[in-house]
């Protein structure tokens, strides 16, 4: 994707507009929140996990990849969660799909601080990075409707 704007001269300028894809990934009523480790200004922040789409790479690959590099899962990519939201600027997007772990994988914070699992009433009580707050309001009604938590 890229976008439009104009140069000091006057002239339309063409510039990428870098896509980050993020993870729900939902189990159990649960959605999977995973905290920063750097940069130090959001360490300890909370997120989805995922990154930045690859030149050549599909959204939906580009979340495999990054859950299979941060958590050691494989996933499922299913329905957008929330809209596009607009970071830096407006250099580049966040955009948020539903996931569902394969095979009984288990999560492993092989680059956060910390991994938690949160129901709809969970999600305020960690601080998620600015960019996410839409995100977590869009996925409130789906993991109210979503199966059962499960006590462990
Ligand atoms: N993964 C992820 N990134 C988010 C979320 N919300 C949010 O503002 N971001 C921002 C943080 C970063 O500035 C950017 C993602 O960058 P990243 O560092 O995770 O990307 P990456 O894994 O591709 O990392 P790198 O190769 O550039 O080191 O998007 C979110 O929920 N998940």
């Amino acid at each position: 994707m890229r976008t439009e704007r104009t140069s000091a001269s006057g002239q339309p300028e063409r510039r990428a507009l870098k896509v980050v894809v993020g993870a729900a990934i939902i189990s159990g009523g649960r959605v999977l929140a995973c905290a920063r480790t750097a940069p130090p200004e959001v360490a300890g922040m909370w997120e989805f996990p995922g990154g930045k789409v690859e030149p050549g790479e599909s959204e939906t690959a580009a979340l495999v990849r990054e859950c299979a590099e941060e958590l050691a899962v494989r996933v499922e990519v299913g329905a957008r969660v929330g809209g596009d939201v607009r970071m830096a600027h407006g250099r580049s997007v966040l955009k948020v799909y539903a996931a569902r772990l394969l095979h009984d994988d288990e999560p492993k914070p092989l680059e956060h601080a910390a991994l938690r699992w949160l129901t709809a009433a969970e999600l305020d009580t960690v601080t998620w990075l600015p960019a996410d707050a839409p995100i977590v309001d869009a996925l409130r009604p789906i993991l109210l409707t979503a199966e059962r938590p499960t006590t462990d």
